[in-house]
């Protein structure tokens, strides 16, 4: 069995950060590991707060994983501060691992601050380097590239942007724009884009998380990096198309142990564009 860590945030209200990544993981059939780098209070509709785990403890969660079991694959979501930042690039310097997704997660669907913006300057000398893939949301990308971004063409300049970083492969995500849900991957040579109708709803708490842990799960099952963004795009547009309904503010994704069987081919229009 192939088996995916994730080294991200707690979020007890069991929509995004370690527990969307389990979740995700069960439903591609691969071994879920964590390392918890934060534990955040917060729910659907607010972060009340959060306490970063001590970098020495994050260090020796990564050593427990990899001299034990060695990761096919790892996910990176949540890192809020420098301190973390530099415990988890440092261990991954040291243990070299393959197939690196980074999430640079920086707000909570509901607006709230789960990354001291002061630790920008540490994500893109320190973290962004290590990734086979990183992906950000449009805001994410502007903070990183620093650029607006108004079109698909401002989503391509700041993937080249953030490519000239150190990173293998950019995916930036359009969950934040208007109309079809466009992502753009940029490998460093090619552009190809992918895209779902805009499901309407309010119900996408953990999209992010979701998308990062099933393009890491594909990853391991040694899919190339294009066509692990694509079965993941697939994922992620379905786990959106069935969200719940549960709680007061933006509804969590829902995973299907059986999602493959019976939910991908709910996925209508579905395109995926080299350009
Ligand atoms: N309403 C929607 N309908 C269809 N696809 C969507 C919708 N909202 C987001 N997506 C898709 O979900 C994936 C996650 O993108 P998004 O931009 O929401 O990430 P994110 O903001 O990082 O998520 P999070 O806030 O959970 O970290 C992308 O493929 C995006 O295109
Ligand atoms: C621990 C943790 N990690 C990541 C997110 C981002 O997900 P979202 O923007 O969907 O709330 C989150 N809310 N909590």
């Amino acid at each position: 069995m192939k088996k995916v860590l994730s080294i991200a945030g707690s979020d007890c209200s069991g929509g995004a950060g370690i527990q969307a990544d389990l979740k995700t993981f069960s439903a591609h059939g691969v071994f879920g590991m964590t390392v918890i780098a934060s534990v955040v209070a917060e729910n659907t509709f607010r972060v009340i707060e959060y306490q970063d785990i001590r970098p020495d403890i994050i260090e020796k969660q990564i050593d427990a994983v990899f001299e034990d079991i060695p990761p096919d694959a790892l996910k990176i979501g949540m890192l809020s501060c420098k301190e973390g930042m530099l415990a988890v690039a440092g261990k991954l310097r040291e243990w070299k691992p393959s197939n690196v997704v980074i999430d640079p997660v920086m707000y909570a669907k509901n607006g709230c601050a789960l990354m001291d913006p002061d630790s920008i300057d540490t994500l893109i000398a320190e973290v962004v380097p290590l990734a086979d893939v990183i992906t950000p949301n449009i805001p994410e990308a502007e903070k990183m590239a620093g650029i607006r971004i108004y079109t698909q063409k401002d989503m391509r300049k700041a993937a080249r942007i953030i490519h000239d970083m150190g990173c293998r492969a950019v995916l930036v995500k359009g969950g934040h724009s208007e109309g079809d849900a466009t992502d753009i991957l940029f490998d460093g040579s090619e552009f190809y884009s992918f895209s779902s109708p805009r499901i309407p709803t309010k119900n996408t708490h953990g999209t992010g998380c979701t998308y990062s842990s099933a393009i890491a799960s594909n990853l391991a099952l040694e899919l190339p990096i294009r066509q692990a963004v694509a079965r993941s795009k697939k994922y992620v547009t379905t786990a959106i198309a069935n969200a719940l309904e549960i709680g007061r503010g933006n509804g969590p994704t829902h995973h299907f142990y059986d999602l493959f069987q019976h939910g991908l081919s709910d996925v209508k229009n579905w395109r995926e564009d080299i350009t």
